[in-house]
């Protein structure tokens, strides 16, 4: 593991979802992120729309912005339209773009587990664990099966104990580690389904 010196501040973790709408599990996983990680600060990445997701049930960008800033309210975490911005849903593009435009600041990309075993599905997703250390923390119904994922496995030597995930985001990639915090069953599915009458 090769350690460059860490500036204080600029350690950020890029946390994208769709949040159709935000949850609980969406503030858990920032949090624990936040506290275990380290970080400076997270930076929630609402995204114009999941690349591997039907569109047809998404709100609007506005709205779930609204919302996810009134769940992410915290001195700490930011609320940011980024892709939109950028033009891209690509999260390979999206940390591409971010790291050429703050030279500085050390990111770290942030995911729930069931994202670890779709991981190898994403575009360029070999390029996103070859730029940033990843992060991923635990889900109800995505335990060890994720372990095997095609991603945990080609990465498997980069593994960082749990213990040391204080040290991911000076870690020089590829590395990641998988955190277990409280399990939170919610789901935006979930939630989705108990709005719609009938
Ligand atoms: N309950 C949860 N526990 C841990 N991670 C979660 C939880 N819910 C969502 N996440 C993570 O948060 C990020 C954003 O998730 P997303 O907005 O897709 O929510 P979701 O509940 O999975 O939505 P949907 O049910 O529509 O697929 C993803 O990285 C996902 O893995
Ligand atoms: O880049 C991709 O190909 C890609 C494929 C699937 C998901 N993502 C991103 O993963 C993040 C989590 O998505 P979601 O829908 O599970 O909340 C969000 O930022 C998506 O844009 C990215």
């Amino acid at each position: 593991m090769k350690l460059p010196h860490a500036e204080p501040g600029n350690r950020i973790g890029l946390f994208g979802g769709s949040f159709n709408p935000p949850h609980s599990g969406h503030r858990l996983v920032a949090e624990t992120a936040l506290k275990r990680l380290g970080l400076d600060q997270v930076w929630w990445l609402v995204t114009p729309g999941n690349p591997l997701k039907d569109p047809s049930a998404l709100a609007p960008l506005e709205m779930r912005i609204h919302r996810t800033s009134a769940l992410a309210d915290h001195p700490r975490m930011k609320v940011t339209a980024h892709e939109c911005l950028l033009g891209t849903p690509y999260t390979a593009r999206t940390i591409e773009m971010l790291q050429n435009r703050h030279p500085a600041l050390r990111f770290v990309w942030v995911m729930g587990a069931d994202n670890l075993a779709s991981f190898h599905r994403w575009q360029d997703w070999r390029s996103i664990v070859a730029r940033v250390p990843v992060a991923i923390v635990n889900r109800p119904g995505s335990g060890f099966a994720t372990l095997s994922s095609p991603m945990a496995q080609a990465f498997h030597a980069d593994r960082l104990a749990e213990e040391d995930a204080g040290l991911l985001p000076i870690c020089k990639p590829p590395a990641w580690v998988f955190l277990h915090a409280p399990l939170d069953p919610t789901s935006s599915t979930r939630l989705r389904q108990q709005d719609t009458p009938g």
